[in-house]
């Protein structure tokens, strides 16, 4: 089959632009199917990029901004607390400063050594919780002291050296107490004796931690700073959280701007290594400055806080994102797949619907419209290129016997088989189709010589007459091949379609099993024969049948007793054909089976219709040839008819010829019989051109005679005629039959039947055939007659 099909795509251009078509198609759904998986696999993650792109661009800038201004905020909130800070420092050490001045100006103005009790008792001194106020004279001795424990101690002398040239605050660097641990700083002046001589010291020393006392925590936080710092570098105090500490230096000049414009610095401490925005100022009558440092981290935290909400959020919301682009990236995606399988079942089907159309379900070879189309086809190439095609027909010789005894499976088997033989017969370029039942048409569409026409179908009947081997059984079949060739028998389709049949019907004829070439010497009989032949196959399916009906009257009353059905043929060219001539050859072909099944189921069903219309109950005479009085399944038939139409079987009469009892007297007898018990009646038809004789009829159980025509049309002016009318009818009635004269044309005629004691007669003469509709108004005119004389 390979081989075939290839063969037909390539002959059949429409069918190639077809199969084009269901191509392009298949590559158009790719083509949309790639279109919308860019759309599943790039548009919908390229969106969720840029979005992705737009949140994270977004809460970076959010973050970095709201950081931003914090930081600002924290620079500002250090240069406030440093303000402020700075007040109170100024504040502290003037007092202490105030309270050296005062112990100062008592010393020297009164000349007394202990200023004070005086000082205490006028409540100019501080308070001694805070402050420790101590006279110190040259050698260093405590003279006097607000901390009982002080006096009498000595300072060393090289700190007193220190101090003792400059008349100016002097301000210590801070030491720890050896008793409290505590960090100290010492604020000193100098005390002058007569004419200007160095008499010793007044000094106040503080814990240093007073100087970092006013920490807020709420605004600093645990690593926020507070340092008071010499502008030596060194720190007098200096507070971190809870943690406080002295004495530390660091580059002063680094630090401390010395200009009026502070503004906060982010800096880092070696030491603790905290992040702060540190700000500092030098006091303006001291050799001290103030340091506020804001921890970077602590400050932030809020906006950190914020920040790691906002990424948090965009994280969530990329997920999300990501998420629902994948998702909708699967569902599209499954969306096209699902297209793309929808897509590709349709072009299935369409091939499907496709092959079916052209190709044979049982052989699976090309049919009779793919056939017709590569046959155009080729004729075309072929008057293109002045070339000669071939077509064979063939039909196998004893295909319906293999299907009668084996069965329609066995049949069907054959004609794969079949199938198989004439592919293997063939070449690539050829093509085999089945045209239906058991007819093949072959097509050589490229011929060398008529030779070669010749040689490929005598390899067909060598291949078919090979035996076949049918459900376990040997069985062998012959086949008739008809072959046209183009252009000398037919320039077109149908044509050598037509010859190609007609010769082989004529290899039929000749025998069977060979082959002929179709020629135009066929005698014209033959011909008009073989055409008549062939259409008369198709006449049953076209419904070019009809019926007519010609009356059988009773000769005394000459009522219509009945009728007889008579076929005839309305031939789409030939107009009304007369069933003698085209009868036989429905005969030969068998066709009269199913033909005559049809005239006595339409006879049938008329009567019924007839008498349901009120008509009288008539009976109605059907024609049988041998080949329907030979066939096994008449009886079944004919009951069939029967159950089927309502009709009464007592009113039909089945018309046998003569000659057919007497051919297989046993045989006819058997059907006679079935026929008895069917209970339909039984004529004998053409009576008296055979030569029956009454002992011959009397072994059959028949109900009518029909004498011939023949007999009855010189039956007034031959005498032999006359005797032997006169005798049917007397033998007639002997075997108490209904005798019918058929062909009275003529007066005479009648009367004579009348004279004889016929019973009914039919002819000319009193009714020619007609179709139903005027036979029935011919029907209703008697009943009106009968109505009218009764
Ligand atoms: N010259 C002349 N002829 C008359 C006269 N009266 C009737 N006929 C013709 O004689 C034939 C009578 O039918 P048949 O002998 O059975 O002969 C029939 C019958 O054998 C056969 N036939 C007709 N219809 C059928 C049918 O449905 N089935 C079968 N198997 N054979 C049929 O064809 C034969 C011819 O039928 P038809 O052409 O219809 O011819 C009919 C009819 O038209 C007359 O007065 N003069």
């Amino acid at each position: 089959m390979a081989i075939q099909r290839a063969s037909v795509m390539a002959s059949a251009p429409d069918i190639v632009h077809r199969e084009n078509a269901l191509a392009d198609g298949t590559s158009h759904w790719f083509r949309r199917g790639f279109g919308q998986a860019r759309e599943a696999y790039i548009l919908f993650p390229l969106l969720a990029v840029l979005l992705l792109v737009v949140i994270w661009s977004g809460t970076l800038y959010l973050i970095k901004v709201e950081q931003a201004r914090a930081q600002q905020a924290i620079a500002e909130a250090s240069l406030e607390v440093g303000a402020t800070y700075e007040a109170q420092i100024l504040r502290a050490v003037r007092e202490i400063d105030q309270t050296l001045k005062l112990v100062k100006y008592t010393y020297e103005s009164e000349r007394q050594p202990n200023p004070l009790p005086k000082l205490k008792a006028r409540a100019l001194l501080p308070s001694p919780y805070l402050f420790d106020v101590s006279v110190v004279d040259a050698s260093g001795r405590v003279v006097a002291s607000t901390q009982p424990s002080e006096a009498g101690s000595r300072m060393a002398k090289d700190e007193l050296q220190t101090l003792g040239p400059d008349t100016a605050l002097s301000i210590s660097r801070p030491w720890k107490s050896p008793v409290t641990g505590e960090w100290k700083l010492r604020f000193s002046r100098r005390l002058d004796g007569g004419e200007g001589a160095f008499a010793g010291i007044a000094m106040v020393e503080v814990d240093a931690a007073y100087f970092v006392s006013s920490y807020d925590a709420s605004k600093l936080g645990d690593h926020g700073l507070l340092g008071l710092l010499g502008t030596d570098g060194v720190f007098r105090a200096r507070r971190s959280g809870e943690e406080v500490s002295a004495g530390d230096s660091i580059d002063y000049a680094t630090v401390v701007p010395d200009t009026e414009n502070t503004e906060a610095v982010r800096t880092t401490n070696a030491g603790d290594g905290v992040w702060r925005y540190t700000s500092a100022r030098q006091l303006y009558d001291f050799p001290l400055a103030v340091i506020v440092g804001l921890s970077e981290e602590e400050q932030l935290a809020t906006v950190n806080q914020q920040a790691r909400t906002y990424l948090w959020r965009a994280a969530g919301g990329s997920l999300m994102l990501v998420l629902l682009a994948g998702l909708l990236a699967r569902m599209s995606w499954q969306l096209v797949q699902s297209r793309l399988r929808a897509g590709e079942a349709k072009i299935a089907y369409a091939e499907s619907v496709e092959y079916l159309a052209y190709h044979d379900g049982l052989t699976a070879l090309p049919n009779r419209s793919l056939f017709s189309k590569l046959l155009s086809q080729s004729i075309r190439e072929a008057s293109r290129y002045d070339r000669q095609l071939a077509v064979l027909f063939l039909d196998l010789d004893r295909f319906k016997q293999v299907n009668d005894t084996l069965g329609h499976d066995a049949g069907d088997q054959l004609l794969k088989e079949v199938a198989l033989r004439l592919e293997a017969c063939l070449r690539g370029s050829d093509t085999v189709a089945r045209l239906g039942g058991d007819e093949f048409v072959i097509l050589l569409p490229e011929l060398s010589q008529d030779h070669d026409v010749a040689t490929t179908a005598q390899k067909i009947l060598t291949a078919i007459a090979r035996p076949f081997n049918l459900q376990g059984q040997e069985f062998r079949v012959t086949a008739s091949v008809g072959i046209s060739v183009f252009p000398q028998d037919g320039l077109d389709e149908q044509t050598l379609k037509k010859n190609a049949d007609i010769a082989m019907y004529q290899a039929k004829q000749c025998g069977k099993n060979n082959f002929q070439f179709y020629s135009a010497k066929l005698n014209a009989d033959s011909l008009e024969r073989l055409t008549l032949e062939l259409s008369l196959r198709h006449a049953l399916e076209r419904q070019e049948f009809q019926l007519y009906y010609q009356a059988k009257r009773d000769i005394p009353s000459g009522q219509i007793t009945g009728m007889e059905a008579l076929l005839r043929w309305n031939h789409p060219d030939l107009g009304i054909v007369a069933p003698m001539q085209f009868i036989p050859v429905a005969e030969e072909t068998g066709l009269i089976v199913p033909i005559g099944k049809w005239v006595l189921k339409t006879a049938c069903r008329q009567n019924v219709a007839w008498q349901r219309q009120g008509l009288p109950h008539l009976g109605v005479a059907v024609n049988l040839t041998a080949r329907q009085f030979a066939d096994e399944n008449l009886l079944t038939d004919l009951a069939e008819i029967l159950a089927e139409t309502g009709m009464d079987a007592r009113l039909l009469e089945l018309e046998i010829a003569e000659n057919l009892l007497m051919q297989d007297v046993k045989r006819a007898l058997g059907v006679l019989t079935g026929l008895k018990r069917l209970q339909v009646r039984i004529a004998i038809d053409d009576f008296g051109i055979g030569y029956s004789s009454l002992s011959a009829l009397e072994q059959f159980p028949l109900d009518v005679i029909k004498i011939d025509r023949s007999c009855v049309c010189d039956i007034s002016s031959v005498s032999e005629d006359k005797a032997l009318t006169e005798a049917i009818i007397a033998m007639g009635r002997t075997l108490s039959l209904t005798v019918v004269a058929q062909g009275v044309e003529t007066k005479e005629q009648a009367d004579f039947l009348r004279d004889n004691a016929c019973d009914e007669f039919q002819g000319f003469y009193f009714n020619k055939p007609v179709p139903a509709d005027q036979f029935k108004l011919l029907l209703q005119a008697q009943a009106a007659d009968t109505g009218l004389g009764t």
